[in-house]
């Protein structure tokens, strides 16, 4: 790594160690441990808000800064609700044409498909163990000794899980693993529109609840119109109090690159009905250009294929060495 690039990353890993809120890991054990980033999606639909602010971008930002970086659509995963084959393949393509859309560049990180990945180290394929959900994403993220993992907030207690397998592998055969540690950032948990009591989903049955990236105008528009603030029509952001409109100005200022005390200032003087249309705005402006991307590289069936196919044989070169040192360390060998 060049000097400007190791000193930029530097200063990245201060700015998400002053965002970073999750569970701390233990100190990770091996001092020469390579930074490694890695996470995933599943590719269960249109990624939303949550999914964008919560990840996504996240994603994106710590490619530029970071030497290692890997980013899993974790099919597997999605499996665990019935899925048909060829919707699922073309669930894989549309989530990887969101990826590229939002920036994630093939050059400067591993993009792959994790059933790819994974088969190159497995000779028996699948198990039912393999498939249980939280022991499948401590899979994911040790198989490539992972150090940071940027996720939202509702897969901390997943998180937990992989640092507890990792300490207890290490306890056990010697220091191995690093004890990967979460990244969260303010925007850790985007809430439904609907309720802001709970996170924005996509698999709320309230449509109006969730706001897709490839949603039109009209939808933002009217998804906003309708969310759900309370009896003040102030502009505020008091998250305890007010979750309604607190959350609004939270993904005004995420959206826009401002921070949360600008944005309550240009809602100032409006009431939350005119807001809900200046932040409608926003989403709207911020995700154009991304829709427009993806319908262009929709078209091309053939680059997105060829984009996962050279991710995974990259995951699975790194993830190789890793294996094979497990089965020596348990004794497979
Ligand atoms: N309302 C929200 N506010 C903020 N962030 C949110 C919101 N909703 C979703 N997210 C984040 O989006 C990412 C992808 O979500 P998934 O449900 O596909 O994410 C999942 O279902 C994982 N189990 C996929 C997975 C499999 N293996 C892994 C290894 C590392 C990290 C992640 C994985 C996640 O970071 C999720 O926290």
């Amino acid at each position: 790594m060049a000097m400007s690039s190791i000193r930029k990353a530097r200063g990245c890993w201060s700015f998400i160690r002053a965002l970073h809120k999750g569970p701390d890991a233990a100190h990770a054990p091996q001092k020469e441990a390579v930074e490694r980033v890695f996470s995933g999606i599943q590719p269960t639909g249109i990624p939303h808000l949550g999914n964008y602010l919560g990840a996504i971008e996240t994603w994106v930002r710590l490619q530029e800064t970071q030497g290692s970086v890997l980013y899993s659509v974790v099919d597997l995963h999605s499996i665990t609700v019935p899925q048909g084959p060829a919707a699922l393949q073309q669930s894989i393509l549309d989530m990887t044409a969101v990826l590229l859309a939002c920036g994630i560049d093939p050059e400067k990180s591993i993009l792959f498909q994790q059933s790819q990945a994974k088969t190159a180290t497995q000779k028996h394929g699948g198990t039912a163990g393999l498939l249980t959900y939280p022991v499948l994403q401590a899979a994911d993220i040790l198989l490539y000794k992972s150090t940071h993992v940027p996720v939202g907030e509702d897969q901390v207690q997943h998180m937990e899980l992989v640092q507890d397998l990792a300490q207890t592998f290490n306890k056990k055969y010697g220091e191995f693993f690093p004890v990967p540690k979460s990244i969260l950032t303010p925007m850790k948990k985007v809430k439904s529109l609907r309720d802001p009591a709970a996170k924005m989903s996509k698999s709320d049955p309230d449509k109006l609840a969730t706001v897709r990236i490839t949603d039109s105008a009209e939808e933002i528009v009217q998804k906003f119109r309708k969310a759900v603030t309370d009896f003040t029509s102030e502009v505020t952001y008091e998250p305890a109090h007010r979750p309604g409109v607190s959350n609004l100005v939270a993904i005004h200022a995420a959206v826009t690159r401002i921070p949360v005390e600008e944005a309550v200032r240009c809602g100032a003087g409006m009431d939350t009905a005119r807001y809900k249309l200046l932040v409608a705005d926003a989403v709207i402006e911020k995700f154009a250009p991304i829709k427009r991307e993806i319908e262009k590289l929709k078209m091309d069936r053939g680059h997105l294929e060829k984009v996962l196919q050279a991710g995974s044989a990259k995951a699975k070169e790194l993830a190789q060495p890793v294996c094979q040192e497990v089965r020596k360390l348990v004794g497979f060998l």
